[in-house]
């Protein structure tokens, strides 16, 4: 496999475009000399690696970058001119499909991915889809590309990708809230704020390295406590009572919907 030369990330200082660049840093995937990002007002991201090219434009990282990964808020996406004919063109934005980003850049060599918030610590989930004909060794190179941030599928069909733009994309925050509706019942109960944060935040984890572990689904691991008879059968059953499944279908219907519009 031909070793890349230069990778270059739009929004390469902003939250998930920073999270990428650091992961290939950290993992040692490209050395900062051939990591090229875009500057941003208000971050420098790479302070620990004084080498990496930092530029002012988009226009500026086309110069130097043969791959080129899209970081933008969908929205901004728009304001850009990108010439990239012959260019490997990653995006990991939202709701912007293959065909748009073929006819906004002329390139034919088109991924789309979505990592997630958990890229920034090396735990990212991410799925991505190739245009029809990419080459084996670019889709090789996306592979090891977000094998550096976590673990990495790649899907067959592109609305997959919009799908999972709510559900892995978005999921860190799902999480995130079941995990602070938890800390506050347990404030109201007394429990110290800094007890009751590590304990759930480890719990959750445990659970999930549990599952991965163990090679168990979640749904069995949901009957063997139903099944169990004890004081997390009471809990369980409370909840679904309260309409916990109800509340997570209009969540992902919401956040699905919001992807497709
Ligand atoms: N933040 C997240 O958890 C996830 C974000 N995404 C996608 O990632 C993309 C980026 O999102 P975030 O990193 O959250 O946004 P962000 O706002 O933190 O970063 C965007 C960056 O792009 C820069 N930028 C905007 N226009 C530019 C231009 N014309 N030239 C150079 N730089 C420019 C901004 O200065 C900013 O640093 C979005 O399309 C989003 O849909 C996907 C999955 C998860
Ligand atoms: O919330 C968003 O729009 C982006 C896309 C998926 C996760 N974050």
């Amino acid at each position: 496999m031909k070793p890349i030369l230069t990778l270059g990330i739009i929004g390469g200082n902003g939250w998930l475009g920073s999270a990428l660049g650091r992961s290939v840093l950290s993992s040692g995937l490209i050395s900062p000399n051939q990591l090229v990002v875009t500057a941003s007002r208000e971050h420098n991201r790479y302070q620990d690696w004084p080498g990496v090219i930092c530029v002012e434009s988009a226009d500026a990282l086309l110069e130097v970058a043969e791959v080129v990964v899209v970081s933008v808020r969908p929205e901004q996406f728009s304001l850009l001119t990108l010439s990239l004919e012959n260019r490997l063109v990653i995006s990991l934005m939202a709701k912007v499909p293959i065909v748009a980003l073929a006819a906004a850049t002329g390139s034919n060599r088109i991924v789309r991915a979505m990592p997630n918030a958990a890229a920034s610590v090396g735990r990212s989930y991410t799925p991505w889809c190739a245009m029809p004909g990419l080459s084996a060794e670019d889709c090789a190179f996306v592979q090891r590309l977000f094998s550096a941030c976590g673990v990495s599928d790649e899907v067959e069909d592109e609305s997959q990708i919009d799908y999972l733009t709510a559900l892995t994309g978005s999921g860190p925050a799902f999480p995130a809230l079941l995990a602070d509706a938890l800390i506050q019942h347990a404030i109201t109960q007394g429990i110290s704020p800094t007890v009751a944060q590590r304990g759930v935040l480890q719990t959750l984890s445990g659970a999930s390295q549990l599952m991965l572990d163990e090679n168990a689904s979640p749904a069995d691991m949901v009957a063997r406590f139903l099944d169990y008879g004890g004081t997390t059968t009471e809990g369980l059953n409370a909840m679904l009572q309260h309409g916990f499944r109800d509340a997570v279908q209009e969540g992902m219907k919401a956040a699905y919907g919001a992807v497709k519009c």
